[in-house]
């Protein structure tokens, strides 16, 4: 079907007929009316959406004008003067950077709009993907002048894997170099969508000074849209109006709509019978208001399509019709396919995860966000998936195992300003005060949850019920996935009173954040920090010192290394010493072998355990009489305890011990009772450090997948400097799309360690024009000398 008609025969049908003075408006004329309704929506007029980028796009500038439109904020806060709502830490205003994903909600229109500002570096990831996990839709901001760059990639397609249809904000259209055009064929090129133009600027000088960027066609409406930057230099007022046959911008309009109904046509078998209808007949801009209104929304809710605007947040451009088009083209939370709930196994449990539908009735929510408070305790955000949370409910956590908890205050949160509700229902986005011990990425239930096994509606009261390999065993929605750890710190109190205030620090900090890591180690008797990067750790050295005026030191930010066995090694040992009075005695043999592909399997360790002891001289099976069968699973725990603590530490400089298969063998069993347990996991723990020394252990050392983005004339430099020292190895020099203003996008890989700084490396590489992501990728084999390096650096000989 030849749908694509010649723009000259588009203008002549537009022309003849009288289609812009018959057009019904459905959007209202000006979209200065602001609500701040804080009452319950019905549940279609709610959106979950995110705000996702790379970092710099302008994510804070435009949510705080969103903010200020909703009649929220009276002025406009603003990141560089650090006043900021939505980033309100300390050490978020003073880096001009969003760090925690803060939720908010708020009104606009008709509608509820819950929305999660989430950070653009690639350090904090993980708060990313835990907004995600809850979002029902997002928009996605670009740099006019940069367009799609390195971490735009990184979060889109953390959204694709969830599933979530996006709209694509092009901003600071004010800036010099700017190109909307280069941008649209920018999203094309490198984002698996298609972009439908929505906007287009009425003047190609889409420069404030050149004026021109306060006037945009509306390609849907077929409207001219006047942002009153002079008059109101908040930009509160939008004008709306039709684009007659005689106005200048009438083609430019006609081009627009005709490229918006033709790629729609490609997508979308409705709006083409409509195309080809009698009343249409093949007439882009009869094409009813309605029908591509539909269209755009069946599209975009498919993910197969992004619809683009266009914006300057800074200059208060834009805004007003980007909300309009959340309302309008994002899914409310009753168009989201349901959750289903997962049995995960534990360490005794099955293999594979089982998996059961949500019961609509009773309540599922998941803790997606947890800050503590100085004066609230912890604070879990939550997302409802179904039923009611009520205050004063008891709440059970199928993550962990059936801890139960008591809510004791639910909020709404207006950034940091939270207000008191009753209750929050399904689809909604709160807060639950009273949860001391639930974690992001916990999945709570009703204590009546028809789904729930009796095992863990009996659960005591905040008694975790976790494995003994802590994984946890329980009734969950999917989580959310932290990658592993790669920098580490140590970090030591200033005097014998700051130990406690740091301990609780650090708790409470690991409590919030799932990528922070907390460890000891025993040889040393350093605590160790560890995280998912450099300004990670930074950024939470600087909380505890500014923020919660903890007197401590912090060691050298180290990368963190793995430990892996060279060749088999095993070894016996007995175990005999007096614990806490009495006698605690066992025996084992403890071996380890290299397994795992160097090349593709990273976090392996395998634990094998005998299903039988030997007690006195004489092999039994651990189930072979009831009595036993608790006494024998204790000691299996206590086994398993010790073998999983110890191989967090290698026998090289301590860092954890990966593709590695570790088998118990020959347990010989002496004591009479559960007293002897802990000589088990002593026993084991000595065994396995024992068995690790004699493997000709190997370390090996992160390897990051380093994409950046930098113009054309700085990829030579770029380049040799990555083959140099850092021991680069380049996998693609992407020149077939031109990036708009930043021109190759390069990606390669090199050791971790290579990269530390290397954030201002780039910039001066690049006169400030590159930008880069990272991701550890795996962990890769060092030779002899490199080793050798890394080991003096550490141990200082
Ligand atoms: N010229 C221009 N500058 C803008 C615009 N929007 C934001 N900026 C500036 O861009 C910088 C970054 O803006 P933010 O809103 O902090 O960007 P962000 O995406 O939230 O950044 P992170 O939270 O660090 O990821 C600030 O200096 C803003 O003033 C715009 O429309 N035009």
């Amino acid at each position: 079907m030849a749908l694509r008609m010649s723009w000259a025969i588009a203008h002549r049908t537009a022309a003849s007929s009288s289609l812009l003075r018959t057009l019904r408006h459905t959007l209202p004329r000006s979209s200065t009316r602001a609500y701040t309704s804080r009452r319950p929506d019905p549940l279609d007029r709610v959106r979950n959406i995110g705000i996702i980028a790379h970092i710099d796009a302008g994510k804070t500038t435009t949510t705080e004008r969103m903010l200020h439109y909703a009649g929220f904020t009276r002025s406009i806060g603003d990141v560089d003067d650090g006043d900021t709502v939505m980033d309100y830490l300390p050490a978020e205003r003073e880096r001009g950077i969003t760090i925690q994903s803060a939720a908010i909600t708020f009104g606009w229109k008709d509608s509820q709009l819950h929305l999660i500002d989430t950070p653009g570096h690639v350090d904090f990831t993980v708060e990313v993907e835990r907004a995600m996990r809850v979002l029902d839709g997002a928009v996605a901001i670009l740099d006019a002048v940069a367009g799609v760059q390195a971490q735009t990639l990184t979060v889109w397609k953390q959204a694709t894997r969830y599933g979530i249809p996006r709209i694509i904000f092009i901003n600071k259209m004010d800036r010099d170099g700017a190109n909307w055009q280069k941008c649209v064929d920018d999203i094309g090129a490198k984002l698996d969508t298609r972009p439908l133009v929505l906007q287009v600027p009425e003047s190609e000088m889409a420069r404030l000074e050149g004026r021109g960027l306060e006037r945009w066609i509306d390609a849907v409406t077929m409207e001219r849209i006047e942002f009153d930057i002079e008059q109101d230099n908040t930009g509160s007022t939008v004008r709306r109006s039709a684009i007659s046959e005689t106005d200048p911008a009438f083609e430019k309009m006609a081009d627009a709509r005709t490229l918006l109904v033709e790629t729609l046509a490609e997508i979308d078998q409705q709006i083409v019978d409509v195309f080809l209808s009698d009343a249409v007949d093949g007439d882009h801009l009869q094409v009813p208001e309605k029908d591509i209104r539909d269209a755009i929304r069946r599209v975009t809710q498919s993910s197969q399509a992004s619809p683009v605007l266009l914006g300057a947040s800074f200059r208060n451009v834009g805004v007003q019709p980007l909300l309009d088009a959340v309302l309008e083209y994002l899914p409310s939370p009753t168009n989201k396919a349901q959750p289903t709930m997962a049995v995960v196994p534990g360490q005794s449990g099955k293999k594979s995860t089982e998996v059961v539908p949500l019961d609509s009735n009773k309540l599922v929510a998941f803790a997606f966000k947890v800050i503590v408070d100085a004066q609230r305790g912890p604070m879990v955000f939550v997302r409802v998936y179904s039923g009611t949370l009520d205050s004063r409910m008891t709440l059970v956590n199928g993550t962990q195992g059936g801890i139960k908890e008591r809510a004791t205050k639910l909020l709404q949160m207006y950034a940091d300003q939270p207000e008191e509700i009753p209750a929050i229902q399904a689809g909604h986005i709160g807060v639950v005060l009273g949860l001391k011990m639930t974690k992001t990425g916990d999945t709570l239930l009703h204590a009546q949850h028809p789904s729930l096994p009796k095992s863990l509606k009996s659960a005591k009261k905040s008694r975790s019920v976790h494995s003994a390999n802590s994984a946890p065993v329980g009734w969950q929605l999917h989580g959310i996935s932290v990658p592993p750890p790669v920098f580490f710190c140590a970090v030591e109190a200033d005097s014998p009173q700051d130990e406690r205030p740091l301990a609780d620090a650090l708790a409470n900090l690991t409590l919030e954040d799932p990528s922070l890591h907390v460890s000891h180690d025993e040889e040393t008797g350093q605590t160790l920090l560890s995280g998912m990067g450099e300004l990670h750790l930074e950024v939470i050295q600087d909380r505890m010192v500014k923020d919660m005026k903890i007197n401590a030191t912090f060691g050298k930010m180290r990368v963190s290394y793995r430990e892996t066995a060279g060749q088999p090694a095993s070894a016996q040992h007995t175990y005999a010493r007096e614990i806490a009075g009495k006698a605690g005695k066992a025996a084992l043999r403890v071996s380890v072998e290299p397994i795992g592909d160097p090349e593709t399997d990273d976090n392996i360790i395998e634990i094998n355990m005998p299903d039988h002891l030997v007690v006195a001289g004489e092999t039994a099976p651990t189930h072979a009489r009831d009595d036993d069968h608790e006494l024998c699973d204790s000691v299996r725990a206590a086994i398993h305890d010790g073998i999983s603590n110890a191989a967090f530490r290698g026998s090289i400089l301590g860092f954890p011990v990966t593709r590695t298969r570790i088998t118990v063998t020959d347990i010989e069993y002496f004591g009479e009772d559960l007293s002897t347990i802990p000589a088990y996991r002593a026993c084991a723990g000595q065994a396995l450090a024992q068995a690790l020394n004699g493997c000709s252990p190997a370390l090996l050392e992160p390897i990051a997948r380093t994409t950046i983005s930098c113009p054309e004339k700085h990829v030579g430099s770029v380049l040799s400097d990555l083959n140099g020292a850092r021991r680069g190895r380049v996998i693609s020099l992407d020149d077939s799309e031109e990036g708009v203003g930043a021109g190759k996008l390069l990606v390669a890989e090199m050791p971790l360690s290579t990269m530390v700084g290397y954030s201002s490396m780039l910039r001066s590489l690049t006169a400030g024009g590159g930008s880069f992501t990272m991701e550890v990728v795996g962990f890769g084999q060092m030779n002899m000398q490199q080793q050798q390096a890394v080991i003096k650096e550490s141990r200082g000989y």
